[in-house]
């Protein structure tokens, strides 16, 4: 069975590690570099993307999930983990760093310019006809995506509506939502069978 992280700089890890061990994985916190070694695959939860950023500088974890994403590990990123695993950000703050990976541009902080969260149904292509309530807190959405980007899902109703909320490019898959909090679990479900089927292929 192979072993999930979540990095734990900050964040709602502790929502992630409770669904991705509904989804039958095996959990560990990633802080350290030699955490995020023994991982198997990763979650970057929601928070705040600047303080991520500053943190995994600060914690010497930068470079390394950068030469991790590079080799191929499976990485999900919700939220400001989206955020994290953009190549190009609109709307960061100077100088913020980024692990990068998809070949996306997010804007941060698009949806709820007059509130700061909402809810909205979204489908996600892989996962069932049943749509996620998918609930949006100060959440980025996809500006664009590279050709070899796949759109799983977009917001379906709302002003913002049509936005991209969701994308996978190889072993990475970001949403700007969080469905960690909503008890439906099957986004992590979809995570750890790809994880699954990374670490078969590696032994
Ligand atoms: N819920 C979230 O993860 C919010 C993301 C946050 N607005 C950021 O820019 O990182």
């Amino acid at each position: 069975m192979p072993t999930i992280g979540v990095l734990a700089l900050q964040g709602d890890v502790r929502e992630h590690l409770r669904a991705l061990e509904s989804a039958g994985a095996r959990t560990l916190t990633v802080r350290r570099p030699e955490e995020l070694e023994r991982a198997d695959g990763l979650v970057i939860p929601g928070g705040e993307s600047t303080t991520m950023g500053k943190l995994a500088r600060a914690f010497d974890l930068l470079d390394p999930l950068r030469k991790r994403v590079e080799g191929g590990l499976p990485v999900y990123g919700s939220c400001a983990g989206m955020i994290m695993l953009a190549d190009r950000i609109e709307d960061g703050i100077a100088g913020q760093e980024t692990v990068g990976g998809i070949d996306m541009t997010v804007r941060r902080n698009a949806f709820g310019r007059q509130v700061d969260s909402f809810e909205s149904t979204v489908r996600l292509a892989g996962m069932g006809d049943t749509p996620f309530d998918a609930v949006f807190i100060r959440a980025p959405w996809v500006e664009s995506v590279g050709a070899g980007v796949q759109v799983l899902g977009r917001a379906e109703s709302g002003p913002d509506a049509d936005r991209i909320v969701a994308v996978r490019q190889g072993r990475l898959l970001a949403t700007a939502f969080h469905p960690e909090l909503t008890g439906d679990f099957r986004v992590h479900h979809y995570f750890a069978d790809l994880v699954r089927r990374a670490t078969d292929q590696e032994d």
